[in-house]
């Protein structure tokens, strides 16, 4: 080889290795994103997210034209049992807890159905003496005798749940009625009742989330305005979208729901060519809300079906849920709401695990002027549900809400109860709402009790509460994803108007702004 040839090869060597080295940094500018090229003033001339600002109240529809769950959000994505991306470990029904909270309380009772001559009178109902007969229960043949059945109450204005067999007789109360006034209520029911205690001015849903947005600071400093801060810091390279997968998995989303907002955050950018913080706000928000469902039904079918004063049936809503997620109190903030709205509503007190629940209802009812039917501590949840709904068809409410007791997902024999009470219900009246009540701090547990409900009694609301108490508000995405049910009802603290509707836009502007 020669001196000429040698230099030659050198130099066609060095030629390619330069091409290599360019190539190499075009293409590590191009996966990079730099947000650092746009003068300030063309930032200040972007148009920054709206804030929460969501001025309409909670939106209610009637059940009548969504009979169907699945009917009513047609846009909401199907994810079937098969299809769960986190089950390992999880419990499903049919799986026992070792230490269930509940079982120190309340044994649980086997309640049967109750059959058609017994339903009707399912509690006793001192004013109301001719639901005395229903038919033979259609689900259980071979009922025994339940010699125990209810039997009324001996106080005059008292409705009370008949107590069970093994379960002692609940002490009378007292002096508590349980049939409120309707003094705000113009259409009120025809149940002239000595108030006891006058309602009390409930505060307009309207322009509620306004105020209520600082309850979600805790998720906006670590969350969104981890997200912004990661977005604006400069150049996007491999650490910056590990740290942005990081963020959201700290905030509850979820692994695959992190992993499908990073892909589409990574690959809007890139293809929109962001270049300022701000247009990285833009899309972040856009991808957010999307994967929030803007699309799905979120109205709660609270309103009734037909006129009630001219036979139309109530909406019946189950609240359901673990023990202590806010069930009760959601129930009397919803209630509220309803109130407020101009709607007769009647509470049913279904949580009999805890004499204090029913006591906590009575007072929410109170509050509001709404009827409450309650039943004895250790009553059978299903009889007083049944009740609840047979009381409200009969004084013509728009909408009965049934508050349930707190039950461990984990518990078989518990779920087993619930779905007992919701088909007891459907023996009177459409379930228009299941409700599921999850607390909002529990994170991933919360997602599994949402499975386990949902497989149980077919679940077509979350109420995510507590809100206010975490940073991890990203489990309303997972939890959307997951039961492919949206997120309704949002609770953002402990006050008697700490409910605010759900709604995808200014939920994530209140966690960017
Ligand atoms: N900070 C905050 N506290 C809440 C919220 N919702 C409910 N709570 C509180 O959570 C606690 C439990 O609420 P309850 O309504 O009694 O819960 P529950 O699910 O009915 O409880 P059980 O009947 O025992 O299952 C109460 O102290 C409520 O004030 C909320 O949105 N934010």
């Amino acid at each position: 080889m020669t001196t000429s040839n040698l230099i030659l090869i050198i130099v066609v060597v060095a030629v390619v290795l330069a091409l290599a080295v360019v190539a190499g940094v075009v293409l590590n500018r191009r996966r990079r994103i730099s947000l650092r090229e746009k003068d300030e003033a063309e930032r200040r001339t972007q148009v920054k997210g709206g804030g929460y600002q969501a001025g309409g109240g909670i939106s209610f529809a009637s059940g009548a034209a969504t009979a169907e769950p699945e009917a009513a959000d047609p846009a909401a994505p199907v994810h079937p049992v098969d299809e769960r991306t986190e089950v390992e470990g999880q419990p499903g029904v049919g799986d026992d807890a070792a230490v269930p909270r509940d079982t120190e309380r309340r044994g649980i009772v086997d309640v049967e159905l109750p059959d058609e001559t017994a339903t009707a009178e399912p509690v006793t109902q001192p004013e109301v003496p001719e639901q005395a007969t229903a038919p033979p229960e259609a689900e259980k043949p071979a009922a025994p005798p339940e010699p125990e059945k209810p039997a009324v109450e001996p106080e005059p204005e008292k409705p009370a749940v008949e107590p069970e067999a093994e379960k002692p007789a609940a002490p009378p109360e007292p002096e508590k009625p349980a049939v409120e006034p309707e003094a705000e209520k113009p259409a009120a029911p025809p149940e002239p009742e000595t108030p006891v205690v006058e309602p009390e001015e409930i505060e307009p849903t309207a322009g509620r989330l306004e105020r209520l947005r600082g309850r979600l600071s805790r998720s906006r400093s670590t969350f969104g305005q981890g997200l912004l801060g990661l977005l604006g810091a400069g150049d996007l390279d491999e650490d910056s979208w590990e740290e942005i997968e990081d963020t959201l998995l700290m905030a509850d989303l979820g692994a695959a729901t992190t992993t499908e907002i990073t892909e589409r955050l990574r690959s809007e950018i890139a293809s929109r060519a962001v270049r300022s913080p701000e247009e990285a706000r833009t899309v972040l928000r856009e991808v957010l809300v999307d994967a929030l469902g803007q699309d799905m039904e979120r109205s709660v079918r609270a309103l009734p079906h037909g006129d009630p004063a001219n036979g139309g049936k109530p909406a019946v809503l189950l609240v359901v849920g673990v023990n202590g997620t806010g069930k009760t109190t959601t129930t009397g903030k919803l209630a509220r709401v309803l109130v407020a709205d101009g709607r007769h509503v009647l509470l049913g007190a279904a949580d009999t695990f805890r004499a204090a629940a029913v006591e906590q209802l009575a007072t929410w009812g109170e509050r509001v002027g709404a009827e409450v039917v309650r039943g004895n501590e250790g009553a059978d949840p299903a009889s007083v549900a049944f009740e609840a709904v047979s009381r409200g068809s009969d004084t013509a409410v728009d909408a009965v809400l049934v508050d349930t007791a707190g039950r461990l997902h984990t518990k078989t024999g518990l779920m087993d109860e619930l779905g007992k009470v919701k088909r007891v219900v459907e023996k009177k009246a459409q379930v228009d709402e299941v409700l599921l009540v999850l607390d909002a701090t529990t994170g991933q547990n919360g997602l599994m009790q949402a499975r386990v409900f949902s497989e149980v009694v077919d679940v077509t609301g979350i109420v995510l509460t507590k809100l206010d108490g975490t940073a991890k508000g990203g489990i309303v995405f997972q939890v959307q994803r997951e039961l492919g049910v949206p997120v309704k009802l949002v609770g953002l603290g402990e006050g008697p108007d700490d409910l605010a509707p759900f709604e995808p836009g200014a939920f994530v502007d209140a966690l960017l702004n």
